[in-house]
């Protein structure tokens, strides 16, 4: 293959001095196709994945800026039932990043930074997966979103699942490829004089860098290792600690819907981006529950990712390629929380969702279309524990207050559990970005 040529922001000029076109260099200035109107104000409280919160909802409008008739360029777009977001995590607040991030589900260790999910990355991008609503004219409604109120969106591409689903691609009959993490031993007048060994080839392949360090023992080949033995080996390297997760947990972990949401259907299952990892998250959550517990990172340390056996993929019972995700990802320590609401925050959000006290005129949700599914949509929140990894160690006792739809929702934590104490009006209403300051340039 031929090498990519570095043509980096510093040299645009060709060696006959021709200033090369930005595209080429990778540098472009975008403009946002729209903002973002999500029921979630701030950073605090909003879902770190889509899958999180099904409630969670968004409307986003094509600006005339972009096209004259912003209608035409969302023809089409209503047959399909999930779509890509482009967006720039325009809260970030200062543009630097680190190579190694920690991840709130690594509790402290660090990780890649394109290992991660991180909001701070080089260019500050990020993708979701959103289910589409509905289309009207210029405008596209969304939900189960993790972006916030103001968020410069890039770019909507349909989700198409032969394309978006590893589990969906074929693949040359019965030869070794680097796609399917398959293991094919090289026999020695093929190796080149190189080790290339069975790890080497998993790690060419899978999505994550998880490389043994073990060079006495050949790992044995992805086919062979069960999940219970990644699950040993991990256990022996990371020096993990045990503790029983819920179901609900295995779904967090893995981008899925609560299988209590009533929202889920059972053609959304199917055609879903995530049906892959549902049968496959169901086994393992049956095995999760059998044994004694799930893997941790040591708790409070700010140590780096131990290497650990990959979650090696097998197939599909069709034959089809599974996709892999890290251990860390599964087995993380951060459980599903019990939520409760106390009786006042009970009759608060009533109020709210009736319009407000008798009198008031309080305008009730935007975006939610009950006081139950405004009830539902926090309890989702909470949940998945919002808290980061420094407020869950060092400021436990804190009160923590979030903003969703109308509803300023004051709670607070304890073993296990999150209690909603009060639920009040959103006091502020959230003003929309200035479509000028986000312009933003990437690759600069
Ligand atoms: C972990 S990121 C994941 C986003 C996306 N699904 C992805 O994978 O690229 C989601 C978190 O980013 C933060 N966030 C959402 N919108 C943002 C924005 N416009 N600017 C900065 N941070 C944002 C919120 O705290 C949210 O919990």
């Amino acid at each position: 293959m031929r090498g990519v040529e570095e043509a980096g922001p510093h040299s645009p000029a060709t060696p006959c001095g021709c200033v090369k076109p930005t595209l080429e260099t990778g540098n472009i200035l975008t403009e946002p196709i729209g903002y973002l109107e999500s029921c979630f104000s701030a950073k605090n409280g909003t879902p770190r994945q889509p899958s999180v919160c099904s409630y969670s909802r968004a409307c986003l409008r094509i600006r005339k800026n972009i096209f004259n008739n912003p209608e035409h360029s969302l023809m089409g777009l209503e047959q399909f039932s999930h779509v890509w977001i482009l967006f720039v995590f325009h809260k970030n607040g200062h543009l630097s990043c680190k190579a190694k991030v920690q991840p709130p589900r690594l509790n402290g260790a660090k990780t890649g930074v394109f290992s991660t999910r991180s909001p701070h990355r080089p260019n500050a991008i990020g993708l979701t997966l959103a289910k589409l609503d509905k289309v009207e004219g210029g405008a596209v409604h969304l939900s189960g979103i993790d972006m916030i109120h103001g968020t410069p969106v890039l770019d909507i591409k349909p989700y198409i699942a032969d394309y978006d689903s590893p589990q969906n691609m074929t693949e040359p009959p019965g030869d070794f490829n680097l796609q399917n993490n398959q293991y094919k031993p090289k026999t020695d007048s093929q190796s080149d004089g190189k080790t290339e060994s069975c790890e080497q080839q998993q790690l060419s392949g899978c999505d994550e860098p998880q490389p043994y360090h073990s060079t006495k023992e050949r790992p044995k080949c992805p086919e062979d290792r069960t999940s219970e033995e990644n699950y040993q080996k991990h256990k022996d390297t990371a020096k993990i600690h045990q503790t029983l997760p819920k179901r609900g947990d295995i779904a967090v972990d893995l981008g899925l819907e609560s299988r209590s949401d009533p929202s889920l259907s059972v053609a959304e299952e199917h055609i879903g981006p995530y049906g892959l990892e549902k049968s496959f998250s169901t086994e393992r959550t049956e095995k999760k529950l059998r044994r004694e517990g799930g893997a941790a990172a040591p708790q409070g340390s700010s140590a780096e990712m131990q290497p650990m056996a990959p979650h090696c993929p097998a197939r599909t019972a069709d034959g089809a390629p599974h996709s892999t995700v890290p251990v860390w990802l599964r087995e993380a320590p951060a459980a599903t929380l019990e939520v409760r609401f106390t009786p006042h925050a009970e009759m608060d959000l009533t109020q709210l969702g009736s319009g407000g006290e008798p009198g008031v005129g309080q305008a009730p949700f935007k975006y939610f279309q009950s006081a139950e599914e405004a009830k539902r949509a926090i309890e989702a929140v909470l949940s998945a524990d919002p808290r980061s990894v420094y407020r869950r160690k060092l400021c436990q006792d804190r009160l923590f207050y979030f903003t969703v739809d109308v509803a300023h929702v004051t709670c607070w934590f304890g073993d296990g559990f999150a209690e909603v104490l009060r639920i009040k009006p959103a006091s502020e209403p959230v003003r929309m970005t200035n479509p000028v300051e986000s312009l933003v340039s990437l690759g600069s």
